[in-house]
């Protein structure tokens, strides 16, 4: 018995999600194709201080690369940053979405939230004003995002945290108005176009281009990723990662190395079973190929 058949037969996935393990099966086994989404920063790459420096973990560059040539698995990346960064930083999927969805990838054309794209010059003075507002802040960092931006908290001494949030919100008010709005996330401030458009929006144009038995899941780690869980679940596969916070998702595992778990889970076990339910011959996704 080789390693990877050792691993099917196990059926073994991080020990948070043994508990949802029937349930996954049983959504597994009503599809013919996957749709695996992705999350980036906390989800395929650990948390870091320098966002310049986050980079997906060996396991989950490989996993992900060998998903996406599978031909009956989707693979996109949903990610908060901008399209342009976080397509640098992972290989292989077909798919990338970028700024929360308002930026989208896919099929060989780039769809930019038409609102969103005349709200990037607002974005651009925001940036600039807050450069030399936050300047003798230590840390504070503002990373411009094209159509979104974010200020970085992280490495800020807490004492300094509320009153970069409070020059945040007064730039953002006076130059933005109501076009722009900020929400939260890990030690971050996100300013972007007051637009209800989100990640699950993304997430839903990207599941309507597979099959219609296609399974969708989501994979992530933030209040950003709530909406996207809200796109796949409950036929779907919703997965948050970390933390104990209350989320959409119906399954949880622990951090970026528990996603590589579980995508390495999905690409046997998971094939196994959507190859055998499509009646096709059993075609195991093999991570451990050198590319
Ligand atoms: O949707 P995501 O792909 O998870 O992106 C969300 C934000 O991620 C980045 O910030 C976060 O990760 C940094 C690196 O680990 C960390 O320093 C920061 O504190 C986190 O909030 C990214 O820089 C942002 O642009 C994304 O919006």
């Amino acid at each position: 018995m080789t390693a990877r058949s050792e691993a099917i037969a196990a059926d073994s996935v991080p020990p948070l999600l043994e508990e949802r393990l029937t349930w996954v099966r049983e959504r597994i086994d009503g599809g013919s194709a996957l749709v695996v989404c992705l999350d980036f920063d906390g989800t395929l790459a650990p948390i870091v201080d320098d966002p310049a420096e986050a980079t997906p973990t060996e396991a989950n560059r490989r996993i992900v690369a060998a998903l996406s040539d599978h031909p009956a698995i989707s693979t996109a990346v949903v990610s908060g940053r901008a399209l342009s960064d976080v397509r640098e930083r992972i290989d292989g999927p077909s798919i990338y979405a970028g700024n929360h969805g308002l930026e989208l990838a896919r099929n060989g054309s780039l769809a930019v939230h038409p609102i969103a794209r005349k709200r990037a010059r607002l974005i651009e003075t925001v940036c600039e004003t807050l450069e030399t507002a936050l300047e003798s802040v230590p840390n504070a960092r503002v990373e411009n995002k094209g159509v979104t931006a974010t200020v970085h908290v992280r490495s800020v001494p807490a004492a300094a945290r509320p009153i970069v949030a409070e020059r945040t919100h007064t730039v953002v008010d006076r130059i933005g108005g109501d076009d722009l709005e900020i929400s939260s996330g890990k030690r971050i401030l996100e300013i972007e176009p007051a637009i209800p458009w989100g990640k699950g929006n993304a997430v839903e144009l990207i599941v309507a281009d597979a099959p219609p038995d296609a399974v969708p899941i989501y994979v992530g780690d933030d209040v950003t990723d709530e909406s996207a869980f809200r796109a796949v679940e409950p036929d779907g596969i919703g997965v948050r990662v970390g933390d104990d916070a209350p989320s959409a998702a119906s399954s949880r595992v622990e951090g970026p190395d528990d996603v590589a778990a579980f995508l390495e889970w999905l690409g046997t076990a998971g094939v196994e079973r959507l190859d055998s339910a499509a009646g096709r011959p059993v075609d195991i996704v093999d991570s451990s190929r050198e590319r």
